[in-house]
């Protein structure tokens, strides 16, 4: 890999020489990239810049919110809205979709977004990110509304999230692989720090929150189960566990050095599907999982194939290290 390739030139590279994004994504990338950063720096704060603790209000989905949800949401609407390049936004902190104000040019991008994810996180200094999606307006669209947005994630054009955690590191896919940049604090950019990421096929290593385990379903329990029998067990080997609660930090471990995720459908709430929003989390992941060569399902299909019919839908989440995700999902469809 040459050395020192900041995101500009690779979404340059990628336009130009593969002709694999459109100048105006191409934009849009890197405006967001900049509102990751300045996220950031709000992050790195902390209480020196009086971004931690609760906002005192609540999310459409009954969230209570922090202020920084609120000051990453504001960070990405305001970056984006002017530039030309969008139709609109969806946030899983605001309850209707954003339009660009008609003072603004309109582009052909919707972007759809988690600004802070891992929330209960912000306050204890553990990794937290920012998750975005992006699609194209369906053709011949003369106004955006909400169901403009309502598309399954195979037909995203771009995905990615941005971690905040020892290193602030932005992950990418456009459909060619997945490529990683960290930002360089002095130089006030991101550079690509890996490319081609492949998550391992297997894995040792699950992630779930366990103090759900009375109220999952059959076939998690059994996979779970399963883990915990170690060498003496069906599976014949030792699992370990690891459990941030950042989704964004979760899934960046097993983009690094494999293991599977689950943030199961389960009883607490048996008219949700599950926990996580199919728009702003399990899309953009699940697309980056599968550039990388894992897969991700919601137990049933393929988590891409979903055709939304809500802008907050959840959906139960499955995803990593292809071998186990295929094992999970095969328990699912034996009932
Ligand atoms: O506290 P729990 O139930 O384990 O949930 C943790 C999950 O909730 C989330 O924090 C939800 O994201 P938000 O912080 O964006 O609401 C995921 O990132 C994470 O995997
Ligand atoms: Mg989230
Ligand atoms: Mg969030």
């Amino acid at each position: 890999m040459a050395k020192n390739i900041s995101l500009t030139r690779y979404l340059v590279e990628q336009q130009r020489v593969d002709g694999l994004i459109p100048g105006q994504l191409r934009l849009l990338l890197e405006v967001v990239a900049r509102a990751c950063k300045s996220i950031s720096h709000a992050v790195n704060k902390g209480a020196l810049g009086g971004v931690l603790g609760s906002a005192g209000s609540e999310n459409v989905q009954g969230e209570v919110q922090k202020k920084l949800d609120i000051i990453a949401n504001e960070v990405l609407i305001e970056a984006n809205e002017w530039g030309g390049h969008l139709a609109g936004m969806a946030s899983e902190e605001m309850d209707g979709i954003y339009v660009v104000p008609n003072r603004y040019p309109k582009g052909e991008y919707l972007l759809l977004f988690d600004p802070l994810d891992g929330s209960s996180n912000i306050d204890v200094n553990v990794s937290i990110g920012t998750i975005f999606s992006v699609l194209k307006m369906p053709e011949d669209d003369r106004g955006v509304d909400e169901g403009d947005f309502l598309q399954p994630g195979n037909q995203q054009v771009a995905a990615g999230y941005c971690v905040y955690g020892p290193q602030t590191t932005l992950v990418l896919t456009v459909g060619d692989g997945v490529a990683m940049f960290t930002l360089d604090r002095e130089q006030g950019s991101f550079v690509l720090t890996q490319e081609n990421v492949r998550i391992p096929e297997d894995t040792k290593e699950f992630a779930i929150n366990m103090s759900n385990m009375r109220h999952w379903d059959e076939p998690v329990k059994r996979y779970i189960d399963e883990c915990l029998q170690g060498k003496e067990g069906p599976r014949g080997k030792d699992f370990n566990m690891r459990w941030i609660a950042s989704m964004v930090a979760d899934v960046h471990r097993i983009m690094t050095r494999g293991g599977i995720f689950m943030y199961p459908w389960d009883k607490r709430e048996p008219h949700k599907p599950g926990k996580l929003r199919l728009m702003y989390e399990a899309n953009p992941m699940g697309w980056l999982i599968e550039q990388a060569g894992g897969a991700a399902t919601n137990g049933k299909q393929r988590i891409l194939d979903i055709q939304p019919t809500q802008l907050h839908e959840r959906v139960s989440v499955i995803l990593g290290s292809k071998n186990e995700v295929d094992r999970v999902t095969s328990y699912h469809s034996k009932l």
